[in-house]
């Protein structure tokens, strides 16, 4: 079956997929399997199939923000997808996760519109804590600082008139900030498939911290190439322990 708006066909996708919001970092994981193969190009959706010790992977680009996000989402779960894992970037709250390291989404503060209009407000968006932990396991295989925590998810990314809540969320213990992990959690509760998600830091989300924000140097690239590694890694052993 065809999928309306990714534009892949259902007999295309294996069951687990690698999600982030570029585009071209979709095709950086993609590059690093075997096989790789090209499925769809289709607005911000650029869609992958390789394998990597024998475990089929989907790789697909979501685009920046929940509502889109979630309509990749719902198209990969409805094509065949049971383990979602999301490779993204996002803003730190604490000084002691600079620029580089790697946080794995334990659970996702839904501050964006999207899931409000899915579930009712006090409804978690929680990971699977399988995908976590193997997860934390493969990053902390590489270099660097690997934390486990709470994420935000917030649809703005340049402020207006109204303050960001960050000091708020960072006081009761989030770690960091970005734009589609709640989506992504609460879809998969919906429908009964596990999802996680880590995500590189590119630089302080909470005002008293921040620097010009830029998140093209080279601590965040290879912050990017090890969280890659790592999602890889996971699936194969969630693949693994499932055969
Ligand atoms: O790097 P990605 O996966 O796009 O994630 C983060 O980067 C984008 C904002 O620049 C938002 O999509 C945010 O969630
Ligand atoms: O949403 C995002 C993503 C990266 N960095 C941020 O500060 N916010």
């Amino acid at each position: 079956m065809l999928m309306p708006i990714l534009q892949v066909n259902s007999e295309d996708i294996p069951e687990y997929a690698i999600v982030c919001g570029d585009p071209k970092r979709a095709a950086g994981i993609a590059a690093q399997l075997d096989n790789p193969r090209e499925l769809a190009f289709s607005r911000e959706y650029r869609s992958f199939v390789g394998t990597r010790d024998g475990v089929e992977i989907a790789v697909v680009s979501h685009g920046v923000g929940s509502p889109g996000a979630a309509v990749c989402f719902e198209e990969l779960i409805r094509a065949g997808v049971k383990t979602l894992i999301r490779v993204g970037t996002a803003g730190s709250y604490s000084a002691d996760h600079p620029a580089g390291s790697l946080i794995v989404s334990t659970a996702a503060v839904r501050t964006d519109g999207l899931t409000r209009q899915l579930v009712p407000e006090g409804f978690p968006a929680v990971a699977d804590s399988e995908i976590v932990e193997a997860l934390y396991q493969a990053a902390r295989q590489s270099e660097g600082i690997v934390q486990k925590g709470i994420t935000v998810t917030l649809d703005v990314f340049f402020n207006g008139v109204e303050e960001f809540p960050h000091k708020k969320f960072k006081q009761a213990g989030a770690l960091a900030v970005e734009m589609e992990i709640s989506a992504l959690y609460i879809i998969a509760s919906l429908r009964g498939v596990r999802a996680g998600a880590i995500v590189a830091l590119d630089g302080y989300a909470d005002a008293d911290l921040a620097a010009e924000y830029d998140p093209n140097t080279n601590v965040v690239a290879d912050a990017v190439q090890r969280e890659i590694q790592a999602a890889i890694t996971a699936v194969v052993t969630l693949a693994k322990r499932q055969a």
